[in-house]
């Protein structure tokens, strides 16, 4: 019988297509993984804005995870926009209950225009619920401040922060350098060992709406699909770094990334 990997996504919907829940089925498609989702919120959303915000109940988030998990068994697990503490906890504990694996927690908390997609008092349930259970925790350098509660000004500081952000029980730390000052685009990834630097050139575009979700997306499918952590990153830093880089230039404001522009590659 054909081994078929699948991938289950736990965030917002991003009417506009380039973010979210979107954004990660459409990279899972082009990495040749099932993908499969759980809404947390529906977000009225285009390349200039956030104009609504619409969380789910607890109970409707439930039973998508119960569906999955009971039928479909997801070899990897991303979650991304979780809104509220409520949603956190019952997020966490349906991992549990499960006995999910491969789990890659995209820290989601400001979108690019700055609407809040993560209540403030949900930041401590994030610390002390979701990331022990994560496989991969993929903050940018806004949120890896907020997370380890310190400033990043350099490459140094992102290596503490790091650090601080394993203590919390994560496997793995990356920190994208999307909003670093080093001319190159770095990411950083931490094992609780060794650091591994993944570089890029850093392109001069506004159109990075969905960088973050697509990025973490393709993690998730490549550890669904039975690769190690480091070979998943690098991985993803390629797919992302094409789909920056061959803009498809749509949208009035900071435009989607080119979810196709890998595949065109290989
Ligand atoms: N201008 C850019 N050029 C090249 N790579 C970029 C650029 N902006 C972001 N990236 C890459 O996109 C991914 C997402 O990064 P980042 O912007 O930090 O996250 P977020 O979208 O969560 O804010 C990372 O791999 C980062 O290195
Ligand atoms: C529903 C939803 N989820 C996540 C993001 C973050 O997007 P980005 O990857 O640009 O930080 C977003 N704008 N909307």
């Amino acid at each position: 019988m054909k081994k078929v990997f699948k991938a289950l996504t736990i965030a917002g919907s991003d009417s506009g297509g380039g973010a979210g829940i979107q954004a990660d089925l459409k990279t899972f498609q082009e990495l040749g993984v099932f993908g499969m989702s759980a809404l947390t919120a529906v977000t009225a959303q285009n390349t200039l804005g956030v104009q609504g915000v619409y969380p789910l109940s607890v109970e409707a988030v439930n039973e998508q995870i119960d569906s999955v998990a009971t039928d479909l068994k997801p070899n990897a697990v991303k979650t991304g926009m979780l809104f509220s503490s409520e949603i956190i906890h019952a997020v966490s504990e349906k991992m549990a209950m499960h006995q999910l694996e491969n789990i890659v927690v995209d820290p989601v908390m400001i979108a690019k225009g700055g609407a809040p997609l993560l209540q403030q008092e949900a930041v401590s349930a994030l610390r002390t619920h979701l990331l022990p259970l994560a496989t991969v925790v993929t903050p940018n350098i806004p949120e890896a401040e907020v997370i380890a509660d310190m400033k990043i000004h350099n490459l140094a500081d992102r290596e503490t922060a790091a650090r601080k952000i394993f203590a919390l029980g994560v496997k793995n730390v990356v920190i994208k350098g999307g909003h670093g000052e080093e001319e190159q685009a770095v990411d950083l990834l931490y094992d609780g060992s060794d650091f591994s630097f993944f570089k890029s050139k850093r392109f001069e575009t506004r159109h990075t709406h969905g960088t973050g979700c697509t990025f973490a997306a393709a993690i998730t499918a490549e550890l669904a699909a039975g690769k190690e952590v480091k070979e998943a990153v690098r991985t993803a830093k390629t797919f992302i770094e094409a789909a920056i880089q061959d803009e498809l230039g749509i949208g009035q404001g900071h435009g989607p990334t080119n979810h196709w522009a890998y595949r065109q590659k290989l």
